[in-house]
């Protein structure tokens, strides 16, 4: 039991294994496109994102520098400047150092502002450090931080009457920009944004908020990512895909404005490098923001979201695997042991030992089993649905049986029938029909089902059972009984025909004494000699039987008195001739005696006629045996008709 609910757990999961392999393989062919097209989709929004991210930059730098601008535009025209340029006294001195420190001191990105002659030597210079230490305030300079993050602009100044009396210089710092640009675009916590400057070193730090920061001393840009930084050179926006991630770049001209604000002659300075203000275009940086690609493809994240969410539907797929496949190998062994209780069902009728058919409704055989069909010797091709019961009966049983079927079809049921059967080798076979009816639900015959016992052996049976029952056991004659049953009928059909009957007693003489004498084996052998030596002078009407004993008796149909005397004669000698051979070789005779009764009237019985004769018989015993003696016609022996031999 252990082992079969075992093997059928093996099974399960076998199959259950299949359907999950067969379930996770079609939702990974249907969900790979929709994943490639979820993560295609958002690239596409991530870049149009960033590119939000890259226009804050561009604008957040342009600001920068139009401040910047108009602040040189205001201090280059400002009357402070132009008085001290018509007269460069003390008080002009101390007026525009006035303005220049209060510059300084509303900015935060100016570190230097000066004043030069046309030689280039500083007329009135404000330094933002030494303004703090004035003030007492502390620093809180970022110069030298990084120099890639201060830079000089200067323009020529006019005097009052339009000649250029000297040169403007601001020098200022784009750390606090760096710092807006900075919590911007830290607003996003999902990328780097990174400004470059025009030779592609560091201008804000490589990352913000995410992963390690990129220390600005130790590299630039462009050799940290020099494939990206190639890309840069040769385009002015666009995108790189690295194994990094995705780099979305565009490049920033800090000195075009749509209405130039900066003088014409305004000159920048940066880290080496002179811009014209009439030639903006020639200088720029670069927005550049970095998505990560592990943030890209997202997998995390799409764990994260849909991790569970996986993990319920493993669970239900792999429970709905294990319930298909349970309730699939159960069907699977129903089946099987369906199709086995068929075979063995199959197996049962064909090969039950009684012989089962069916018949329509004409009697048509339209299922036999291969016992009743071995009985018959046929084949089931040459006998269902092609002969009719009959035509497997003696003309005597189909006759009868033709009755019968129409009886059962009305009765539904016929028992202990039986019929001749012809075998095809035209042999007969008796056989015991019962048959039931099948009928609709509305009562009409719809076929028979039959089931036959071979009655051959029961017959024989019968027969040897009612041999024994009629026969002497020694000498193998009529018995007692059997004599009865016959003479009775002998005697109704004598009464019926008129016809005479005789019945004679026969008993032998001294049998006693040769039992005494040579045994009773030799008293056996002469009691069969004897049966043999009458059955031998008898005809096959007369009815010979051995009533018990050494006691025989012999009824003759139709046998005149006269007659039966010389039977009776023959008989008596036939017996004193014969001869019964001892065991120890000698040879036995003996003598019987003889009573005869012929039936008088119709009114006398069997009974009657046998004491009749063994009145007879006495008389021949007392009359010294040996001899026949005729019974007179009320029941006396009568001596006038004793023939002594
Ligand atoms: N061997 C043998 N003896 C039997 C059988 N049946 C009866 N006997 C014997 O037959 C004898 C009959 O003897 P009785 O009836 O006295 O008569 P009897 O000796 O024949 O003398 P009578 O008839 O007067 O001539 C008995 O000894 C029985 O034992 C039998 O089947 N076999």
């Amino acid at each position: 039991m252990s082992a079969k609910t075992d093997a059928f757990k093996r099974q399960v999961l076998r199959l259950a294994g299949a359907y999950l392999v067969v379930a996770i393989s079609v939702l990974l062919a249907l969900g790979w496109p929709l994943h490639e097209n979820y993560l295609r989709s958002r690239v596409e929004v991530i870049e149009a994102r960033e590119q939000g991210y890259l226009s804050i930059a561009d604008h957040m730098v342009h600001k920068e520098f139009l401040e910047v601008a108009g602040d040189l535009g205001v201090i280059s025209t400002s009357a402070v400047l132009t008085d001290f340029l018509d007269q460069p006294n003390p008080l002009h001195h101390q007026r525009l150092t006035l303005a220049l420190e209060q510059v300084v001191r509303n900015y935060g990105r100016y570190v230097d502002l000066q004043v030069q002659n046309l030689q280039g030597q500083p007329l009135v210079q404000v330094e933002r450090v030494a303004l703090l230490q004035q003030n007492h305030l502390s620093q809180v300079a970022a110069s030298g931080a990084n120099p890639a993050t201060v830079l000089r602009i200067s323009t020529p100044v006019f005097n009052s009457r339009q000649r250029q009396a000297g040169i403007l210089q601001l020098e200022f710092q784009i750390s606090e920009l760096l710092d807006a640009f900075a919590k911007v675009m830290a607003r996003n916590p999902f990328h780097q944004a990174m400004l470059v400057g025009p030779t592609g070193e560091w201008l804000s730090p490589g990352s913000f908020l995410m992963g390690s920061a990129i220390p600005l001393a130790q590299s630039n840009f462009a050799q940290q990512y020099p494939s990206v930084w190639a890309a840069m050179s040769r385009q002015r926006t666009g995108a790189v895909q690295t194994a990094q991630g995705l780099f979305l770049f565009d490049a920033i001209h800090p000195l075009e404005f749509e209405a130039s604000p900066l003088p014409p002659a305004a000159v920048l300075h940066h880290q080496g490098m002179t811009v014209m203000a009439s030639q903006p275009g020639g200088y720029h940086w670069r927005s550049v923001i970095l998505v990560p690609q592990d943030f890209l493809e997202d997998t995390p994240f799409l764990w994260r979201s849909h991790g569970p969410l996986v993990g319920v539907l493993l669970a239900i797929l792999v429970f709905v695997s294990w319930i298909l496949a349970e309730r699939k190998v159960y069907a699977n062994v129903e089946r099987a042991r369906e199709q086995q209780d068929a075979q063995e069902i199959a197996a049962l009728y064909d090969q039950a030992p009684c012989g089962y058919h069916s018949l329509d409704t004409h009697g048509y055989i339209i299922r036999m089993n291969l016992t009743e069909l071995g009985w018959l010797g046929y084949e089931r091709a040459e006998v269902q649905n092609r002969l009719r019961l009959t035509d497997l009966l003696t003309p005597a049983s189909a006759a009868h049986f033709k009755k019968l079927f129409t009886r059962l079809k009305v009765s539904g049921q016929l028992r202990d029938i039986a019929l001749d059967m012809v075998r095809k080798d035209g042999s007969i076979l008796p056989v015991l029909l019962n048959a039931t009816a099948e009928m609709s639900p509305q009562g009409e015959f719809l076929s028979s089902r039959t089931v036959c016992v071979d009655m051959t052996e029961i017959q024989r049976l019968q027969k040897a059972l009612e041999r024994k029952a009629n026969t002497d056991g020694l000498t193998g004659l009529c018995n007692r009984r059997h004599f009865f049953e016959l003479g009775v009928r002998e005697l109704s059909r004598a009464t019926r025909h008129h016809r005479p009957v005789v019945v004679c007693m026969i008993d032998i003489d001294h049998f006693k004494q040769v039992n005494d004498t040579y045994g009773h084996a030799a008293g056996d052998k002469v009691l069969v000699v004897m049966a043999r030596t009458l059955a031998q002078q008898l005809r096959d009407t007369d009815v010979l039987a051995r009533l018990g004993g050494e006691e025989f008796a012999i009824l003759l149909p139709d046998t005149p008195l006269e007659i039966a005397k010389e039977i009776a004669e023959r008989l008596r000698t036939a017996l004193a001739d014969a001869r019964v051979a001892l065991d120890d070789g000698g040879l036995l005779h003996f003598t019987v005696s003889i009573g005869v009764a012929l039936r008088h009237s119709s009114t006398t019985t069997l009974e009657q006629m046998l004491r009749s004769a063994d009145v007879a018989l006495y008389a021949a015993k007392t009359a010294g045996r040996n001899q026949v003696h005729i019974a007179a016609s009320d029941g006396v022996a009568a001596k006038e008709n004793s023939l002594f031999v």
